[in-house]
């Protein structure tokens, strides 16, 4: 038991913790000796009376990990005393791929250490969870972290205490480490091998495999062009294919599909990784649909590739735009066994043109425009993402002018594009 546990923690002393306060990372890590550094700043901030912890999910089962880091937050809103306070948590080893733990630092003010300290040992004996402890020195000028050991743990070197010292800002940030194939999959494999290891605790993962089973083999490319339609809620996706489908006599298409539709609710409300997977295959399936398709009429997608990695990557990163991955990285690369479009257009939207056009198909609910002004950021990072996306990039068209203008800017870029 002890041995699992050890296992699942690489380089312990080499890993840096980031505390992310409204958005803003503060960085520390720990070391043996004291040399004299100051206090870490998320320390600082902590009032004489308070306790410190950190939670970080770890399991060698993905699943386990993410269904479990899913439930966390509930479970500890709902159980800790309410002087407690929860920030979210990552430790990782500086710019090392999938070396990310995620948690929650928890700085607890009540009056008695103990309702919140029960709540921590019943976890770390029940659940893929690691529990620090920070402990104050005299005059509060030092804190050293205290890794708490399972019960049946032997391990001498899990009760050793650390020193904290603060930490420099890696090069990347941490949210991005684990994106690749934990919420963007870049073949069919790898979305349809997480699908495949949820068959026992989602019985609807069984219905999406069996629909994947009856794929049709791999065809040539199709001969007619596949123009795919892009953006955000409301930006006029389905005003837009509808009138090309009308316009071009095609075939319109949209992912994920229809016959994942009975499925897609039960998917929505699973973490990342299983949701993503799910995502990711629907555009499989709809491929497979514009490869029939697309033997015999021009084929309209709308959405596809670019809306599951940019949303994906847009979740998955906390905090600031800036944190989002390089222009140049790898994350924005097309999957290599994934059909491409002949064309993808992104339509884009003022801000608040896009709210008037949510508040008057909500027939005046408000909402959607508290949701909108909230995520201002989420809304951002997923437009940059997806300007970002390579292997075909896509092309920007304004919405904002009357749905007659948008449909013959982009049937000029079609024309352009695919020699319609
Ligand atoms: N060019 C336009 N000018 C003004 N209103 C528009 C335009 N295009 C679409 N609309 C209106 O904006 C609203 C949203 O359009 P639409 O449903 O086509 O967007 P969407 O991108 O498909 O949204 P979602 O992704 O949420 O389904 C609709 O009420 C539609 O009539
Ligand atoms: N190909 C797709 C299509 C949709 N999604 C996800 C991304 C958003 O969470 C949501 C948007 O869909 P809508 O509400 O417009 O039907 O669905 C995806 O990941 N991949």
């Amino acid at each position: 038991m002890a041995r699992r546990t050890m296992s699942v923690l690489p380089q312990w002393s080499s890993r840096i913790f980031s505390v992310e306060l409204d958005g803003a990372p503060f960085y520390f890590s720990t070391q043996e000796k004291h040399r004299g550094e100051e206090v870490p700043r998320v320390f600082r901030k902590i009032p004489n009376y308070g306790r410190c912890y950190s939670l970080l999910v770890c399991s060698s089962d993905r699943i386990r990990r993410a269904k479990f880091y899913g439930k966390l937050k509930d479970k500890l809103l709902r159980d800790l005393p309410p002087e407690c306070h929860l920030s979210p948590m990552f430790s990782f080893l500086p710019n090392v791929k999938d070396s990310v733990l995620k948690g929650y630092f928890l700085n607890d003010n009540s009056v008695s250490s103990s309702p919140t300290e029960r709540l921590l040992r019943d976890l770390i004996q029940r659940d893929p969870v690691l529990v620090c402890s920070y402990l104050r020195g005299e005059g509060g000028q030092l804190w050293t972290q205290h890794l708490w050991s399972h019960a049946d743990s032997q391990t001498m070197e899990m009760s050793k205490d650390y020193y904290v010292v603060p930490s420099k800002a890696p090069e990347y940030h941490p949210s991005t480490l684990n994106i690749i194939n934990s919420d963007v999959f870049y073949s069919f494999e790898e979305a349809y091998e997480v699908l495949k290891q949820c068959g026992d605790i989602i019985p609807e993962s069984k219905s999406v495999l069996e629909l994947l089973a009856s794929r049709a083999e791999a065809r040539s490319k199709p001969d007619f062009p596949v123009i795919v339609i892009e953006g955000l809620d409301a930006t006029g996706k389905t005003t837009l294919t509808e009138s090309l489908r009308d316009t071009l006599g095609a075939c319109l298409l949209r992912s994920p599909p229809q016959c994942l539709s009975p499925m897609r609710a039960r998917f929505d409300r699973e973490p990342p990784l299983i949701r993503r997977a799910f995502y990711a295959l629907g555009n499989y399936i709809t491929a497979d649909q514009i490869g029939q398709e697309g033997m015999k009429r021009p084929v309209i997608v709308d959405r596809f590739w670019h809306s599951t990695a940019a949303y994906a990557i847009a979740t998955a990163v906390s905090g600031a735009v800036c944190n989002l991955p390089a222009e140049d990285s790898e994350v924005y690369h097309w999957p290599s066994d994934l059909l491409q479009p002949s064309l993808v257009v992104l339509l884009t939207l003022d801000p608040e043109e896009r709210k008037r056009r949510l508040r008057n198909r909500a027939q005046g609910e408000t909402k959607e425009e508290q949701e909108l002004d909230h995520n201002k950021l989420f809304r951002l990072k997923v437009e940059k993402a997806y300007q970002r996306i390579r292997g075909p990039a896509c092309v920007t068209v304004d919405a904002s002018p009357s749905t007659d203008q948008v449909l013959q800017e982009v049937l000029l870029l079609i024309r352009g594009k695919c020699h319609l």
